[in-house]
């Protein structure tokens, strides 16, 4: 009897459950960017220190400047890393520059625009209240206090509040290295000289750039023969990578070898053949240490597989929170039939509506080895197993592609 496939979502908590993060490692600001933080990041100093002043222009007390024109005596000056050491006085005002510290007795910023300036006196034309154009110390944070939390994938943004909290390198897990090796007697690099019956391999490219994007380290151990010995051989070269894929050879065909020959070589099993399309034949395991993900040398089912299933565990080991990818909702472009017990990822583009949801359209084709389907789609739409047929316009969840 045909054994039971397993659900998307349990073989993705299956090898969740078998991961752990690598282990930690200083990084400094300009390359971290991407990666996910390992530990809280607290401020090491109060921003800004000090008030200072948010224009340039006269700081002043407010209450000389309730009613106008006010006049007022040119005491000093304040300008951005330097300071007014005095005490600014009834009637009097200090020339300060954008980002400079406000001198004490002062409370308010008159901007320049408002003003005239005739030797030591200045005219202020506008009214001003207590704390006008003042960033008072600790507008933005203070020290002792957790900026960025452990598990945030870092951004651009959080790199600059990093800086500004004055830490210039980061806790982050080591990138994840992951190992691969395509299967397949057919199969040659892009660029070699091919054979009469041989094709281009671009499952090793294609996994590489998407483990790259995906913040782990791609390390190609190219392409086996199938043959159980030159597997294995190729197997061993992943140990001490945090992980190892293999592409191609799951299925059921005589030259599928891959599980086979490395069980012979400490591959325990934990899964195989998932209610899946594209990407029936996925298995997992562990290979000696390592936990080993076996996609389906299908190209596209290659790649959606390792998006639903390499990311997320890639983030996991990265120190993230790993799951499923993001969906959003879209209205059905055609028709769709009755779908069967496998969850459906269709290759679909997409149009936006203005003011309404985007409507997804598959392609009519789906054939797994097209790529160039792949390229082209915005989304994948997903349909749960069983779904009955749907209706153009009905609501569906979509992976966003780009
Ligand atoms: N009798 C059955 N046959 C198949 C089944 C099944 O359940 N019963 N499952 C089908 C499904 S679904 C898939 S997916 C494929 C997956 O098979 P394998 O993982 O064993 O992959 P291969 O046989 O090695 O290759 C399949 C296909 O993809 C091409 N390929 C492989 N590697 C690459 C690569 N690196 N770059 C480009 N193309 C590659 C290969 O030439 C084959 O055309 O099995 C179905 N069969
Ligand atoms: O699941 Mo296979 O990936 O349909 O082609």
């Amino acid at each position: 009897m045909a054994q039971a496939l397993i659900p998307v979502a349990e073989a993705r908590a299956r090898i969740l459950s078998m991961l752990t993060p690598t282990e930690q490692e200083p990084v400094l600001l300009a390359n971290a960017v991407g990666r996910i933080l390992a530990e809280d990041v607290v401020a090491r100093r109060t921003q800004p220190p000090s008030d200072l002043s948010a224009m340039d222009g006269y700081a002043v007390r407010a209450a000389d400047v309730s009613s106008v024109p006010a006049r007022l005596r040119v005491v000093g000056e304040s300008p951005a890393g330097g300071a007014y050491d005095g005490i600014l006085g009834e009637g009097e005002a200090v020339r300060i520059f954008t980002g400079a510290p406000v001198p004490h007795g002062a409370d308010a910023i008159v901007i320049q625009e408002d003003t005239e300036r005739y030797g030591d006196i200045v005219i202020a034309r506008e009214k001003t209240v207590h704390g006008r154009n003042i960033r008072p110390a600790g507008l933005d944070f203070t020290k002792g206090t957790t900026g960025l939390a452990a598990g945030r994938k870092l951004s651009a943004a959080d790199i600059a509040f990093a800086a500004a909290m004055n830490v210039s390198s980061l806790s982050l897990h080591r990138r994840p290295r992951i190992a691969f090796f395509s299967t397949g007697d057919e199969l040659v690099r892009p660029g070699a000289p091919l054979g009469p019956n041989q094709i281009v391999s671009s499952n090793n490219d294609g996994l590489a750039a998407l483990i790259a994007e995906a913040g782990g380290v791609p390390l190609d151990l190219g392409i086996a023969p199938d043959r159980r010995e030159a597997i294995r051989a190729t197997a061993r070269k992943a140990i001490g990578a945090d992980m190892l894929v293999t592409l191609g050879g799951a299925s059921v065909g005589d030259h599928d070898l891959v599980q086979a020959a490395l069980a012979e070589d400490g591959l325990d099993i934990d899964f195989w053949r998932i209610a899946m399309r594209p990407g029936k034949p996925l298995m997992f395991g562990r290979y000696r240490d390592i936990p080993m993900l076996g996609l389906p040398g299908n190209p596209v089912s290659a790649q959606v597989c390792a998006l639903l299933f390499l990311v997320p565990a890639l983030t996991k080991l990265a120190g993230g929170e790993a799951n499923a990818p993001r969906t959003v909702p879209a209205r059905l472009g055609t028709p769709l039939a009755e779908n069967d017990q496998r969850e459906d990822y269709l290759r679909a583009g997409i149009d936006h509506v203005p003011g309404e949801l985007p409507v997804a359209t598959p392609f009519p084709k789906q054939d797994s080895s097209m790529l160039s389907l792949l390229s082209a789609a915005d989304c994948l739409i997903v349909r749960p197993p069983h779904a009955p047929a749907a209706e153009a316009g009905e609501m569906v969840s979509v992976i966003p592609l780009r």
